[in-house]
């Protein structure tokens, strides 16, 4: 049960405050770790993705869904992106980049990704939350995001639920990551939009 639960018999009420007091609550979190995210480790992230070469994106459950929006946005400035699982994604290679993340850097199938990878002979950036896991081991390019595992759970990093305090903060950092290719980037937003999917 969430020790900040009242345990009481009385049918259970959100109250505009609560929302108000947990809008902050989670702005406040992902500000906190996302200020304390190294730039250096960022910007070799940027420099990697800035390569020729495809860009695969790899990630499970919530991870995952934030990486796929940071592959629209790449996919927007005109690199060639493809989402791993996906039916129509092709085999990664040498020179291409595994752009992926796992907040506790051990997700067998994210982990396996980066192992194939790694194989073909491709680059491998990664964001997770544990320096020490097998996915941090594999990363050409790493990005450390000072937030609790999804099983850390009582952490005193986080009063959120499971890893969703790593998933906000990953989508701040890749949202400033796409933001800093875009600034140097001579396309306007226009160019961007032309390519946004015309079949949704
Ligand atoms: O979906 C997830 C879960 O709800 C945690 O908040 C995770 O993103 C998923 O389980 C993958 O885990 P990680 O590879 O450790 O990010």
């Amino acid at each position: 049960m969430n020790p900040a639960a009242n345990a009481t018999n009385a049918a259970p009420t959100t109250t505009p405050s609560d929302v108000v007091r947990n809008i902050s609550l989670v702005l406040d979190e992902m500000s906190g770790t996302v200020v304390k995210i190294d730039e250096q480790q960022m910007a070799r992230i940027a420099s990697h993705l800035a390569h020729p070469g495809r860009i695969f994106v790899a990630g499970a459950g919530r991870s995952g869904l934030v990486l796929r929006m940071a592959g629209m946005r790449l996919m927007h400035l005109g690199l060639a992106v493809h989402i791993a699982g996906d039916v129509t994604t092709p085999a990664i290679s040498s020179g291409d980049l595994l752009l992926v993340a796992s907040g506790s850097g051990t997700t067998s199938g994210v982990v396996k990704s980066a192992e194939t990878a790694a194989k073909a002979g491709a680059r491998i950036a990664a964001f997770t939350t544990n320096p020490d896991s097998p996915l941090a081991g594999l990363a050409d390019a790493l990005v450390i995001i000072p937030a609790a595992q999804k099983t850390d759970h009582g952490s005193s990093k986080t009063r959120q639920y499971s890893g969703s305090l790593f998933e906000q903060a990953l989508f701040v950092a890749t949202e400033a990551i796409f933001q800093s290719l875009w600034d140097n980037d001579p396309q306007p937003a226009e160019e961007l939009w032309l390519r946004h999917a015309n079949l949704e």
